[in-house]
């Protein structure tokens, strides 16, 4: 279980502290594949690099399965089972896929098993299984092998911030499923999302709003995303219209 007790961050400026996440309280149990969504600049990645140790809390706590990781470093939450997939992912010049699969996987990672991989992620393997992490990969590209990456680690908790940006309409598609599959092997993991995206929206166990650095919305998929899709005042209008024909 994740939990997020009274979780603030904020950050100084010339004028002052500027307030980006204000007593955020979430908790998310394990098997739970959870969607952040809400406008931009929100504070959904700041929440995200949050959790996986990148920034540190002005105040509030961190738990994951009881134990405090506020105070515990990017490594050590790794260790402790928490992967971070980035909204713009991170080129290791020198290091080749297979390579990065391995290291992630945390085992001498077959040839098999690391195509297996990229395939997941709709990647051809032998076009992609020996070339190096560098600039020659598309944003596209390089965001599919960190979802690769993310899945060879299997952790406890992972999170994948805007897993669609930058990737075509086409595999989209494809990235949808690599999710929905994630989500049906998901056995007692806990998968966080940040997205804005309807189809990714649509597969989440649970939804939870952001706006102006605040929790606004948190319930069911079907709870929620009616709301935000507005169907909830188109039916409320159409009872409106329909009972007011009645009378
Ligand atoms: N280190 C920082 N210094 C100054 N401002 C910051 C810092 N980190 C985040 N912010 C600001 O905090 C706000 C929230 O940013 P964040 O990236 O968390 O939003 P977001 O909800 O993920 O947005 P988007 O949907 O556009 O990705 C933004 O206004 C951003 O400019």
């Amino acid at each position: 279980m994740l939990k997020l007790e009274r979780l603030s961050f904020d950050v100084k400026e010339e004028k002052g502290t500027k307030k980006i996440l204000s007593n955020i309280n979430l908790t998310v149990d394990d098997g739970k594949f959870v969607v952040v969504t809400g406008p931009n600049g929100g504070g959904k990645s700041t929440l995200a690099k949050l959790i996986a140790g990148i920034e540190s809390p002005a105040s509030g706590s961190i738990f994951m399965e009881g134990h405090d990781i506020t105070d515990m470093s990017i490594s050590e939450r790794a260790k402790n089972g928490i992967s971070f997939a980035f909204q713009q992912p991170v080129r290791f010049k020198g290091i080749r896929v297979l390579d990065l699969l391995r290291m992630a996987s945390g085992r001498n990672l077959s040839f098999g098993d690391a195509c297996e991989y990229l395939s997941e992620v709709g990647l051809c393997a032998k076009d992609y299984i020996h070339r190096e992490l560098n600039a020659s990969l598309s944003g596209g590209e390089l965001k599919r092998i960190e979802i690769a990456m993310v899945l060879a680690r299997g952790t406890k908790l992972s999170i994948f911030d805007e897993p669609e940006a930058g990737i075509d309409l086409w595999s989209f598609q494809n990235l949808i499923q690599v999710f929905e599959r994630m989500r049906e092997r998901n056995k007692g993991r806990i998968i966080i999302i940040i997205s804005h995206q309807e189809r990714i929206l649509k597969i989440a166990d649970d939804i939870v709003v952001i706006s102006e650095g605040k929790i606004i919305r948190k319930g069911s998929r079907d709870e929620v995303l009616p709301e935000l899709l507005g169907t909830v005042s188109a039916v409320d209008m159409c009872k409106k219209f329909y009972e007011g024909g009645r009378r």
